[in-house]
């Protein structure tokens, strides 16, 4: 999300105003305020799109014969769900797949996905979903508040982007930002 809106800065400040308008300058972050962070979430929702930190995807196991849509699928047999490669189908997210717009979550998941909602899956899905979802968004929901309240920040010169697959998709060379107290 810093990378991001580092480079959107219309994006940045659209956001910092939410922060702003929900906590105030000082206000530490809580519960129920970020709760009402709208555009933290959209932003959140296209930064899992564009870089899915599982960008490899998922498996299942198939324990019996069973027609998923126009798949038959035996028994026994193993199928991977290719997080990324979705998150990335023009099909579903149109020809701007690879803009970031966070604009396309602003009326929910089933709109940004045309209608398939289970095609945005960065914490997986159905009964294995990410134990870790809420813990996970809503540490990043505080901390980049946080981050806002005090800084306003841009992409150094110096950058160089390499989204590299390890694990999960991470910066290769880091992200260097320039950071400036408010
Ligand atoms: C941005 C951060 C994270 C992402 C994108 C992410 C994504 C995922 C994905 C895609 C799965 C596979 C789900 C499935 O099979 O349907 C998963 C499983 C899991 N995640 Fe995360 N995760 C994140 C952070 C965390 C954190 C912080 C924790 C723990 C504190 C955590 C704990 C787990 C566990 C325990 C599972 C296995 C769930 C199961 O098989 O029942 N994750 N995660």
């Amino acid at each position: 999300m810093i990378l991001l809106l580092s480079i959107h800065q219309d994006w940045q400040e659209k956001a910092r105003k939410e922060v702003f308008s929900v906590f105030g300058r000082d206000k530490t972050p809580d519960a129920d305020g970020i709760t009402r962070l709208k555009l933290m979430g959209m932003i959140m929702n296209e930064t899992l799109r564009l870089y899915s930190p599982v960008y490899s995807g998922f498996m299942r196991d198939v324990d019996k014969d069973i027609r998923l849509g126009k798949f038959d699928l035996p028994a026994s047999v193993q199928f991977h769900i290719p997080i990324m490669a979705i998150h990335h189908d023009p099909d579903i997210w149109g020809e701007d797949v690879n803009l970031f717009k966070p604009e396309r979550f602003s009326e929910g998941i089933a709109k940004a996905t045309n209608n398939n909602p289970t095609a945005f899956m960065p914490f997986g899905m159905g009964p294995h979903i990410c134990a870790g979802f809420n813990f996970a968004t809503n540490e990043a929901k505080i901390t980049i508040a946080m981050i806002l309240q005090r800084f306003t920040f841009s992409l150094s010169p110096g950058y160089v982007h390499s989204p590299f697959p390890f694990l999960a998709v991470r910066p290769e060379k880091g992200v260097q930002v320039i950071i400036n107290a408010l």
